[in-house]
């Protein structure tokens, strides 16, 4: 053990304790070790936390007062027995199996898959909601204290260690413990506790418990994890000044950069809450649940590892963007666009007035009206579209929608049409919580930057493999748009109602493919929404 700070020296750890004969050590922390024991009447076999009782920190006194209150809750383990006896404070509780930290690590370090990390969300905030509800704070969240149980709870995670929980209640008054403007010792752990207890020496509060949660959740979906993760524990004053200065100022837009927007809202919202607020965690469940499903993971929050083949290699919506191949490879591009160049087009010019659209045409826009209604509908009638390879089809339902619109916009033949069909894109975008601009969107953005930088021209088939794409060098003349960084979106939601062309549109749809993929990890911020719609009302009534 380590850590103690007595002139007395530990005693060797006892072979039984009470009615428990010690096993193989399972783990070991700062204030004390764990062992598998077995009940020498019963044979019973549970995890048994040892702790000298001379120890500086003893924690397992805490835990003892702690753990009755939070029984009988789902994922917290059963306190078997505790006490006392001789130099030992002991306490055992449930046999559990593995660490989310064991696995992570097991795992490289590697980011976690979406759908696990959206279930560790989910069963975490059930836990803290539970704890919370009996008026106490774990304020150690970490991978190490949350734990597996062992078949058949192997898909449950369970919240160990409550070393440093506290009542929030008082349970004389039953009042939440007051605020305090004074600066208090850091108790919790450097890599998830909130900026306000951590960073600030603020009094700790349910806020802080879900803080932790999407510092934890963050790091998992970040490649080699947080930033001020990357050092190891701090082994100075002065490395851990510069852990708490780089932890305060990371701002939650950039520890999110390329997440789906749920990671960043949820981390907003954590440090919205006020000191006493009662956070909403059955929202925060629904909406990791939402995010799981939109992208082709079960809805069940059971954390099953490794986690089910289908989602290997997938990358949707709401896969980090750092996880993701470049947008559209060129080969897939040549692909869209040689698709494009098959349609039977027949040299029809495109986006002029109505006189000059033959009878072929308004058939094609009537099925691609018609393919459109499904999408309004939101409803697959059929799996044969389906693309091999692909997961669940509750996943593809945005993508074939996206893809159906890419389709459609292709043979468009007025403006109008183009109008909305750009109506329809916004819909299917804002359906999803995950408001990224994935492959499919980006193949329809592509399709309508093609539709209005040709619109006086006519399509040849023949020359479409060759039509210009955003996703290809622009040439330098149109390129002063192209240095777009924060704020570009924001220009071009205003500038968009004064569009005067197809062209100039065509233009401003580039930019903004561009720096929604560049600058802001793909999500399509409010600016965004709204030029898009500037687009589709700038459509009506350019001619
Ligand atoms: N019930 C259990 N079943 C199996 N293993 C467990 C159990 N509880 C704890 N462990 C293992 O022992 C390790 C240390 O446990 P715990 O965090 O409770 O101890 P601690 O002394 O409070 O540690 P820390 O210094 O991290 O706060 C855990 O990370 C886990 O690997």
């Amino acid at each position: 053990m380590t850590g103690y700070d007595s002139g007395d020296e530990e005693p060797p750890i006892p072979q039984t304790v009470q009615n428990w004969w010690l096993n193989e050590k399972l783990g070991s922390g700062y204030s004390g070790s764990i062992y598998r024991a077995t009940n020498i009447y019963t044979k019973q076999i549970v995890a048994l936390k040892l702790q000298w009782v001379e120890h500086a920190c003893p924690t397992n006194r805490y835990e003892r007062c702690l753990y009755p209150l939070i029984q009988g809750g789902k994922g917290i383990p059963k306190l078997w027995a505790a006490g006392v006896q001789g130099s030992w404070d002991f306490l055992a509780i449930d046999l559990l199996g593995q660490s989310l930290d064991n696995i992570y690590r097991k795992n490289g370090k590697e980011v976690m898959n979406l759908g696990s990390v959206c279930c560790i969300a989910m069963q975490v905030i059930q836990r803290l909601e539970f704890m919370h509800t009996r008026g106490v704070l774990h304020r150690d969240i970490q991978l190490g204290n949350c734990v597996l149980g062992l078949p058949p709870h192997d898909k449950v995670i369970y919240m160990i260690d409550f070393g440093f929980s506290k009542r929030y209640i008082d349970p004389y008054t039953n009042r939440h413990i007051p605020n305090s403007n004074a600066k208090r010792d850091f108790i919790g752990n450097y890599w998830f506790s909130s900026v306000n207890v951590h960073c600030r020496g603020k009094v700790p509060s349910r806020r802080d418990d879900l803080e932790a949660v999407a510092l934890m959740l963050i790091h998992l979906m970040t490649p080699r994890g947080l930033s001020w993760t990357r050092n190891g524990v701090p082994k100075s004053s002065q490395a851990h000044d510069l852990l708490i200065r780089e932890k305060r100022n990371a701002l939650p837009e950039d520890l999110c950069k390329g997440l789906p927007t749920v990671f960043e809202e949820f981390l907003r919202y954590t440090r919205r809450l006020k000191f006493d607020q009662c956070p909403n965690y059955q929202e925060w469940i629904d909406k990791f649940k939402k995010l799981a499903v939109d992208e082709g993971y079960s809805s069940s929050d059971n954390f099953i590892w490794p986690p089910p083949s289908p989602t290997v290699g997938h990358k949707t919506a709401n896969t980090p963007r750092r996880l993701l191949s470049p947008p559209v490879k060129k080969d897939d591009m040549v692909g869209i666009l040689g698709g494009i160049a098959k349609l039977d087009l027949g040299g029809r010019p495109v986006l002029v007035n109505n006189a000059r659209i033959n009878k072929t045409t308004v058939q094609e826009t009537q099925e691609a009206k018609s393919s459109k209604l499904d999408v309004r509908d939101g409803v697959e009638t059929s799996d044969a579209n389906a693309l091999p390879g692909l997961p669940p089809r509750l996943a593809l339902q945005k993508g074939q929608q996206l893809e159906r619109l890419s389709k459609s916009v292709g043979p468009a033949t007025t403006n109008k049409e183009l109008s909305k069909y750009v109506s329809d894109f916004i819909q299917v975008m804002q359906s999803n919580s995950g408001r990224t601009l994935t492959r499919p969107a980006f193949q329809f953005l592509d399709v309508l930057y093609t539709q209005l930088d040709k619109s006086s021209l006519v399509i040849r088939p023949t020359t479409m493999s060759k039509t210009k794409s955003f996703n290809e060098p622009v040439p330098e003349k149109e390129k002063q748009a192209s240095h777009v960084k924060l704020g570009v979106v924001a220009r071009l939601r205003r500038e968009v109602h004064s569009a005067r062309s197809s062209k100039e549109l065509a233009t401003m749809v580039a930019d903004f493919a561009r720096v929604t993929n560049r600058s802001t990890g793909r999500t399509v911020s409010k600016d965004g929404f709204a030029f898009l719609e500037g687009i589709a009302e700038r459509l009506k009534v350019l001619k």
